[in-house]
């Protein structure tokens, strides 16, 4: 008899909860998050030492709003500008391959679908409208504008998800490409798949405890069916 973890980890799950950026589209392909990084730092302009450090050392406009989260005045303009940002970069947001092969298999075999990210709710709701999906989604967690310690790798938005569709997380598989995907999604007690969209990335989501890693979306729709 054959093994197949990731259609077993499926046949099993009542929620299949996405990360947006990677799993669905690449958000930023035409407004770089470099870019948008750079301009939120000319926006906060002169701030205290220690939190400038942190500030240059973020890799991301997401980790740079996480590095401003005790100051609260700051954290608010940041997320202003970061929420601007994501409405206008999702424009150009190109969809990955295979993501709507996924949703589509999650719809015929009657699972519910949520899509949990770190970018703005707002966002996420515009791409699906603009590229019919929509419908294929039952809610969209998007980070908390109040406060950015609830971002993942935090379990909060995983679990507030489940909430929303009324489904124990042990019942959810989460697909993300990150490792604060994974380590959120083991956090909040969901089954963890890691989609490893560019080469090195599978050993980093193996190691962070993704039950299963897969290379492409096509892959992870195939399982679902
Ligand atoms: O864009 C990011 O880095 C975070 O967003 P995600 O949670 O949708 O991956």
């Amino acid at each position: 008899m054959t093994i197949d973890p990731l259609g077993q980890l499926f046949a099993s799950a009542e929620a299949v909860l996405f990360d947006f950026d990677g799993p669905i589209c690449s958000v930023f392909d035409g407004y770089p998050a470099q870019r948008i990084t750079v301009e939120l730092r000319q926006l906060a302009g002169a701030v205290p030492d220690d939190l400038n450090e942190a500030m240059q050392k973020a890799a991301g406009p997401h980790e740079l709003l996480l590095a401003t989260a005790g100051d609260t005045r700051l954290a608010t303009q940041l997320e202003r500008a970061l929420q601007a940002a994501e409405l206008a970069a999702v424009e150009s947001a190109l969809p990955t391959p295979g993501a709507v092969a996924a949703l589509a298999a999650c719809r015929d075999s009657g699972k519910l679908v949520a899509i949990v990210s770190n970018n703005y709710d707002e966002s996420v709701a515009r791409y699906l409208a603009r590229t019919g999906l929509a419908a294929q989604v039952a809610h969209i967690q998007g980070r908390d504008p109040s406060d950015p310690t609830l971002m993942k790798p935090s379990p909060h938005l995983i679990e507030k998800a489940a909430r929303a569709l009324d489904v124990r997380t042990s019942a959810c598989v989460f697909i993300g490409d990150q490792t604060s995907d994974v380590e959120a999604g083991r956090a909040a007690g969901a089954h963890t798949v890691g989609y490893a969209n560019k080469p090195g990335k599978a050993d980093a989501l193996a190691l962070a405890g993704a039950e299963v890693v897969v290379d492409t979306m096509t892959e992870l729709a195939a399982a679902i069916r």
